[in-house]
């Protein structure tokens, strides 16, 4: 199959609303196995670009491709590969985590192998809260339940609008670690549109950055921490990061990141000196690093014009 390895394609998609071109012949593609993210301004066409993709709506031109499958001329085998949470997935708080799983399930219509139930409740990590009431669930554990309802079917492609959402640090994490986990071991594509740009670094292989309803770039996330001479974020570890905050802040901006601190707005020829600095405080330092920060590069492909 010559699309093999891509099993989420966009194609030339365009759409306008209340006569404005919203989507302007947008294209990209995600690979198996690689969790991407979305980025772009308020407005920019996220929301509407992924509920084409699901077929929320319709397209006025384009195409997108999923499983190899057209979702103008084949939905319905397109849709059988794609998993889902664009709204807030309507889960039964009544019910517990395993019978709204079940009943889902038997809506969707497709029979599930045997022991892909238990499969996914583990891989969600719900297998100590699965017989609760879902009234019962946090909200990072109710995200993962509607992970699991979108996963269930063993779609190729997931599709994830603003996840962290409402969750709180700890939840982040949770959904980050687990989200890895799905596409390394399952081989899913995965497409998270997200506003928060720490967030797409920490999660995602590779970033599509749109803007007025064009995708004006696509980068590896990793190529991003390769820091030059000009501005870097360095991230600090430290054993007094209340006394390390306070010294850094002479430098930059300081935020903290996790169990880092993180200084926007040095360079890296001043990271020795900021160290020995460190030093002389008497701040322990396991770990130190920089970036060039993915926000620094957004805002500044998002702030040229579109041509
Ligand atoms: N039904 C509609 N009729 C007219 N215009 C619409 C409609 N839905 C969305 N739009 C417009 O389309 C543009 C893109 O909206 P969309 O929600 O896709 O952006 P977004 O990138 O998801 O934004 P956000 O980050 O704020 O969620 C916006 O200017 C919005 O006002």
């Amino acid at each position: 199959m010559a699309n093999q390895g891509k099993p989420l394609i966009v194609e030339n998609v365009s759409k306008s609303l209340g006569g404005n071109k919203i989507i302007k012949n947008m294209s990209f593609s995600v690979e198996a196995g690689k969790i991407y993210g979305f980025l772009g301004p308020n407005g920019s066409g996220k929301t509407t670009t992924i509920r084409m993709i699901v077929s929320l709506i319709s397209m006025d031109e384009g195409d997108v491709k999923i499983g190899g499958y057209s979702i103008r001329t084949e939905r319905e085998q397109a849709l059988s590969q794609i998993g889902a949470i664009v709204e807030n997935p309507d889960l039964y708080d009544f019910m517990s985590g395993r019978k709204n799983l079940i009943h889902f399930s038997r809506m969707s219509r497709k029979k599930l192998a045997p022991g892909r139930l238990d499969e996914v409740i583990k891989m969600v990590e719900l297998d100590h809260a699965i017989d609760k009431k879902v009234k019962m669930y946090s909200l990072g554990m109710k995200q993962r339940l509607g992970i699991a309802l979108s996963i269930l079917h063993e779609p190729s492609v997931l599709i994830l609008d603003e996840p962290t959402n409402g969750l709180d640090p700890k939840g982040i994490r949770e959904l980050r670690t687990y989200l890895k986990n799905l596409a390394r071991e399952a081989n899913v594509a995965i497409l998270v549109s997200s506003h928060l740009l720490s967030e797409i670094e920490l999660m995602c292989d590779r970033a599509i950055v749109i803007k007025e309803g064009q995708v004006i770039n696509e980068l590896a996330v990793s190529d991003l921490e390769q820091g030059d001479d000009k501005e870097v974020a360095a991230l600090f570890g430290v054993t007094n990061p209340e006394k390390a905050e306070e010294y850094l802040a002479q430098y930059g901006t300081v935020r903290k990141e996790e169990k880092y601190l993180v200084l926007e707005g040095t360079t890296i020829e001043q990271v020795p000196s900021i160290v020995t600095g460190l030093v002389k405080q008497e701040i322990g330092i396991f770990h130190v690093s920089y970036k060039k920060s993915l926000e620094d590069t957004y805002h500044s492909l998002t702030e040229k014009e579109v041509m």
